[in-house]
């Protein structure tokens, strides 16, 4: 049996910390197992038609919740047709409780839920009562007046600005890709620079170059500068990518997946009038992503 933390989860931020960190000790304290409750795609975007990029991939949303709250299992439900008409009653008593075999519920104070978002925390707890099964309803985090939500760090993410992203995520801004080859510009006249492939609907951070960790597979991590955008120096077209120099690695990382997490933003992209111009601004950018990292 499990206890089931509900919502879509994006960012895995301190509001959604509180509702993990709540499933979490339930779970502890009546031994059962704790779940995280998803949806493949944003709801919103389907029901609008309108895409959303999203602070994380699913892949990235699953990482954050294991490695911060300590919670193995998501039930990462399709969007879909049946999903987008069920009743919020049967969400409650045949999805959740008898296809998951949930014995107790988390959610949060906005949580709306089922066909046309007729489910409300007031009827979910009334539900949960009937049929027996424990039920929070999380209150909402603040930080300085400010709600904490998906839709505001998207925003922050958005602007470059990583430091108050950081603050209202409770960690640093996370984006994994894995790495492409790039035109071997960077090897040969610049330096070296791990290419990511961003997964779709993803956001990309606003251009500019960014202090970041990057970590890979087998665990290891290393101080890097990131640079995101088009490389007006050496670049015509339109095409963005997001490189990022390793500091202190020497070694072959095409085809690995990277994790970079974002924690300043340096400076804007700016088209240099030589190469060696742009050199030596990468290199005062090192300088400057080590020290910052080192005073952390
Ligand atoms: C820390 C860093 C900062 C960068 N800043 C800029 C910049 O301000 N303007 C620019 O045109 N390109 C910038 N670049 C991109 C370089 O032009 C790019 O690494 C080089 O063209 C290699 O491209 P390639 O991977 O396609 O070979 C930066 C790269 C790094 C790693
Ligand atoms: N600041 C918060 N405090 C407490 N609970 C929260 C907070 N933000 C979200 N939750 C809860 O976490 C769960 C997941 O919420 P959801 O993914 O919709 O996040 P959100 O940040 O509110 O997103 P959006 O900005 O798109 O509305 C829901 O149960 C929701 O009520």
């Amino acid at each position: 049996m499990k206890v089931i933390a509900l919502g879509f989860f994006d960012g895995i931020h301190l509001g959604h910390g509180a509702l993990l960190r709540r499933t979490a000790e339930v779970a502890r304290d009546r031994g059962l197992s704790p779940a995280v409750f998803t949806f493949d795609r944003p709801p919103k975007a389907v029901v609008t038609g309108r895409p959303i990029p999203l602070i994380n991939s699913a892949e990235d949303r699953r990482g954050l919740v294991k490695r911060l709250y300590g919670i193995d299992e998501i039930i990462m439900a399709p969007f879909d047709q049946r999903m987008m008409t069920m009743p919020w009653r049967e969400f409650i008593t045949g999805f959740l409780a008898g296809e998951h075999q949930a014995a107790h519920l988390v959610a949060g104070h906005d949580f709306h839920f089922g066909h046309k978002n007729q489910g409300n925390p007031q009827l979910l707890q009334e539900t949960c009562k009937e049929l027996g099964i424990g039920c929070d309803i999380i209150p909402r985090v603040e930080i300085s007046g400010m709600t904490v939500s998906s839709t505001y760090i998207r925003q922050l993410v958005e602007e470059g600005d990583m430091e108050r992203a950081s603050r209202f995520l409770g960690h640093p801004h996370t984006l994994t890709g894995t790495v492409r080859h790039g035109r071997g510009i960077g090897r040969s006249q610049l330096f070296p620079t791990a290419n990511l492939i961003i997964p779709p609907n993803v956001l990309i951070p606003s251009h500019g170059v960014y202090v970041t960790r990057a970590y890979l597979p087998d665990g290891s991590a290393y101080d890097a500068v990131t640079n995101v955008g088009n490389r007006p120096t050496v670049n015509n077209g339109a095409d963005i990518t997001v490189e990022a120099s390793l500091l202190h690695f020497e070694g072959d990382l095409y085809g690995k997946t990277l994790r970079l997490e974002f924690f300043k933003k340096l400076r804007g992209e700016m088209r240099f009038d030589s190469v060696e111009a742009l050199r030596a601004q990468i290199q005062q950018d090192i300088g400057a992503t080590a020290s910052y990292l080192a005073s952390l």
